[in-house]
C-alpha cells in the first residue's frame, strides 16, 4: 500500500486538517492517509498541549468515519523532539511492505531545509505539497524537485491557534472542528 503521512501536533485537530486529508485520500494515488500525532515537534513548545492520548483520541474521533484515513501513535514512543527522518527509519522496518509518502503545506516546505536530514528525505520520499497561505519563500532547491509534487487543494485559514485563543475567550468554534471533536472537547473543558 501507499501511504501519506500527515505529520501534526493535532491540538487540536480542526476542519482544516480533514479537508487537506480527504481530499488526498480521494484525489491521490495514496491509498490510506495516516494522520500521525507527534508528541513534541522541534520547533514548538509544549505550553498548553493537551496529553498525547487526548489529542490521538480526537484524531480518532474526526477520523473514524473516514475508511482510508487513520490515526497513528506511531511516535508516542519514539524519543522526543520527534524528529520525521528518525520516524521514517522506523516505520520503514516496522512496515516493508508499505511504501510511505509525505503530506506537507507550502509553509512547512519554506522552511523544510532546516529539518533533520532533510536532503535523505527528500532523497527517499515523495513529498506531497498542498497551497498554504504564508510568509517566506520556496528555496529553489525545492521548487522543481522531482521528488516533490505541488498539488491543488482547498485553501482553508484555519490553526489550533486560533482555536485555543477563540475557546479562552469565550467565542463558538463549533464549525471549525468536526461535530463529535467539538462536543468531546466542549465536554472535557479543553483549552478554557
Ligand atoms: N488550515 C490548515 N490547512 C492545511 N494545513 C494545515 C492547516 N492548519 C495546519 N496545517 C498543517 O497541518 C500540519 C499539522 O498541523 P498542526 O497540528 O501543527 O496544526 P496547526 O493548526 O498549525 O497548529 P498550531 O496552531 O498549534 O501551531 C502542519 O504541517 C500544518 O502546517
Ligand atoms: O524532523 C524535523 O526536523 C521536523 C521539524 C519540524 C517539524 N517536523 C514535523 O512536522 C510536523 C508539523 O510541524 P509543526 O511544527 O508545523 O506542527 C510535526 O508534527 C513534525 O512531525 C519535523
Amino acid at each position: 500500500m501507499k501511504i501519506g503521512l500527515f505529520f501534526g501536533t493535532f491540538n487540536p485537530i480542526h476542519v482544516g486538517h480533514l479537508i487537506i486529508a480527504n481530499h488526498l485520500a480521494e484525489n491521490s494515488d495514496l491509498d490510506q492517509i495516516w494522520m500521525v500525532i507527534t508528541p513534541l515537534s522541534p520547533f514548538k513548545v509544549k505550553q498548553s498541549m493537551l496529553d498525547n492520548y487526548q489529542r490521538l483520541e480526537m484524531v480518532h474521533l474526526a477520523t473514524k468515519d473516514y475508511a482510508n484515513i487513520k490515526p497513528s501513535d506511531i511516535e508516542f514512543n519514539l524519543p522526543q523532539p520527534n524528529y520525521t527522518v528518525n520516524t521514517l527509519v522506523y516505520l520503514k522496518e516496522k512496515f516493508p511492505e508499505h511504501q510511505f509518502a509525505l503530506i506537507m503545506g507550502e509553509d512547512n516546505l519554506k522552511s523544510f531545509h532546516k529539518w533533520k536530514n532533510y536532503e535523505v528525505i527528500l532523497e527517499e520520499y515523495e513529498i506531497y505539497c498542498y497551497p498554504r497561505i504564508s510568509n517566506g519563500k520556496i528555496e529553489t532547491q525545492f521548487d522543481s524537485h522531482p521528488n516533490i509534487h505541488h498539488i491543488t487543494a482547498p485553501v482553508i485559514e484555519l490553526s489550533s491557534t486560533l482555536i485555543r485563543s477563540q475557546i479562552k475567550s469565550g467565542n463558538n468554534v463549533r464549525p471549525m472542528l468536526p461535530e463529535n471533536v467539538w462536543k468531546y472537547l466542549d465536554e472535557m473543558n479543553f483549552y478554557k
